[in-house]
This record gives structure tokens, C-alpha cells and sequence, in this order.
């Protein structure tokens, strides 16, 4: 049986995505999101579950810098999950001066800890679940879960539903070490990383590379390659799949451009979005290009 890593421990949003993304495989919890990176990278894992982005928060940096660095991992599915979250304490909890989570929990509940806490101090966690455990353990005394984690850890509900944003929502990967892709499926997503030369219009002309190829980018982050200062990596996620030919000819583009690249996987796509594919830029005007200078160099013009 296959074993999957997750980002822990039990009773964070990610354990959820990682059961709506496997069936019945073993999971096993990591404390950090590198942790469960680095699980597949050594071969103790099969697979890997990390949260990428979150719509109120965006992009999970976490992952991002771990994505880029060491061997190279490529993302094979993805869910999206609906986020609201749980107010945990102690039973008999009279009063709370501490209010413990993850980053990008507290950043979600901020106004509704200022309006139903008034005074309470946020105190950044490693992971949702992990305040869980340190109110448990006395060590805060609330903790801003997702909705499971009651079930996990001896504590009782103070509130439910709670969230700045309604409808939030944060996507997952499922990540392996390259291998076979997944088929494509006609609404994919293809992620890369670029380290781009600090030089001017260095990203615009990457970004040219999709546009005039008529590829819709889906999100794009900066992180610092922490060399030297000013100098950036981007994360670049665009529709469609490296199997199409138009993605095949942007990403031989942008590799022709950028010696630094990385290929982050292509993958079906959560939000069920089609491709939108513009006028002379789908798959057979590619193919049908190269057909034509074929036969050019043979002497025949069709
Ligand atoms: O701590 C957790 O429960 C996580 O799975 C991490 C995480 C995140 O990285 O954004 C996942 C979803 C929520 O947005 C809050 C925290």
C-alpha cells in the first residue's frame, strides 16, 4: 500500500485533502510542510499533500520555496476546500487572552477575533491542528481549527462557521516524484518555476511566451531565491497540459529563455474550469504549423 505524507498533525485542513485525494492509502502526518516534501524526496513517502493557495491569503510560501529547492517533486492532483474554522478551548475555559493558529488561519479570522475576543492575543502555530494540541496542553487558551479537529483533540467547540471571508477556499497538491503524468483531460493546470535573470523585462518576455500563445496564466507568485537581494523566482501556473502541443512549444520557449526552470506538474484541474483556447492558438494550428515548415524543407508547399 502506498503511503502518503500530510501536513499535520491530525485534524488539519490538509489531512482532509489528502483523504478526498487518495483512496485508502496509509497517511501519515508531518509536522511542517517541508517535512512531508522531504518524506518523498528520501523515498518514505509515496506522496505528499500540501496546502499552494488559499483566496483570502493566497499563496502557501511554504510549499512555494520547498517546490523550488532540492530534488525536483511535480504536483499530480489537486483539490479545493471550502474554509471556515472552529474556535477550540479547554473545557471550562472562562477566559481567553490567547488565541493560537496557523498564519494564514489567524489571517482569515482576524475581525472576528477582534469583535467576539476583544484583547486576545493571536499566537502563530505550525499548523491549525498543532494549536489544537497546545491548548490541550495548556499552553494557549484558544485555538482556531478546521471544523474536524474536535474530534481529534480533547477540547469543546466555543464557535463554528467562523471566517473574515465567506466562501473561502484553499487548494491542495498531491505531489510525487516525476514519473508518469496524468492524462490530459481538456481542463488542466501546468505549474513551472522560473528563476528569471535580473534584467530588464526579464519576466515580461517569459509572460509574452504564454500570451502569445494565446495560454490563460491561472496565478503567478514571486519568492526570493535568497542569494541576493532582489533577485526573484516565479511561480507560474497556466492552463493546460505539457502534452498539448501549444504547452509543449511555450515551455521549450521559456526553457530556450531561462536556463532555471522548473517543471511543477500538469494535472486536472479542481475548479472545473475549461480551457479557453483563442482563434489560430489551438492544438492543431501548432501542429499544423509544424507540418507545413516539414514539408517546406522538403521541397513541397501544402
Ligand atoms: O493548518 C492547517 O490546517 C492547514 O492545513 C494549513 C492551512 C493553510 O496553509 O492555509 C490550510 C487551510 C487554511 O487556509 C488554513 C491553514
Amino acid at each position: 500500500m502506498s503511503r502518503i505524507a500530510y501536513f499535520g498533525p491530525q485534524g488539519t485542513f490538509t489531512e482532509q485533502a489528502a483523504r478526498r485525494l487518495t483512496s485508502g492509502e496509509e497517511l501519515i502526518p508531518a509536522e511542517t510542510i517541508p517535512a512531508a516534501l522531504a518524506a518523498v524526496r528520501s523515498g518514505a513517502a509515496d506522496a505528499a499533500c500540501v496546502p499552494i493557495e488559499n483566496s483570502v491569503e493566497g499563496a502557501v510560501t511554504a510549499t512555494l520555496d520547498s517546490l523550488s529547492e532540492a530534488e525536483p517533486l511535480v504536483a499530480v492532483a489537486e483539490v479545493l476546500l471550502p474554509v471556515h474554522f472552529s474556535v477550540l478551548t479547554r473545557p471550562g475555559t472562562t477566559e481567553i487572552r490567547t488565541v493560537a493558529s496557523h498564519p494564514h488561519a489567524l489571517a482569515q479570522v482576524r475581525h472576528w477575533v477582534e469583535a467576539n475576543l476583544p484583547g486576545a492575543h493571536p499566537v502563530a502555530t505550525s499548523s491549525t491542528a498543532a494549536a489544537a494540541v497546545a491548548v490541550a496542553e495548556g499552553e494557549f487558551d484558544a485555538a482556531v481549527t478546521a471544523p474536524v479537529a474536535v474530534e481529534h483533540y480533547p477540547l469543546e467547540v466555543r464557535a463554528t462557521e467562523v471566517a473574515d471571508v465567506r466562501d473561502a477556499k484553499t487548494r491542495f497538491l498531491l505531489v510525487r516524484a516525476p514519473g508518469e503524468l496524468p492524462e490530459p483531460t481538456g481542463a488542466d493546470r501546468t505549474s513551472i518555476v522560473a528563476a528569471a535573470t535580473n534584467r530588464t523585462g526579464a519576466l515580461a518576455e517569459l509572460l509574452t511566451e504564454l500570451a502569445v500563445r494565446g495560454i490563460n496564466l491561472t496565478k503567478l507568485d514571486a519568492r526570493p531565491t535568497r542569494n541576493n537581494f532582489g533577485e526573484y523566482r516565479f511561480f507560474i501556473d497556466f492552463e493546460g497540459h505539457v502534452a498539448e502541443p501549444r504547452i509543449g512549444d511555450a515551455l521549450a520557449a521559456l526553457r530556450r529563455r531561462c536556463r532555471n526552470l522548473r517543471f511543477l506538474g500538469s494535472h486536472p484541474r479542481a475548479d472545473d474550469g475549461k480551457t479557453e483556447i483563442e482563434l489560430d492558438a489551438a492544438n492543431e494550428d501548432f501542429t499544423d504549423a509544424i507540418d507545413w515548415v516539414a514539408s517546406v524543407r522538403k521541397g513541397a508547399q501544402a
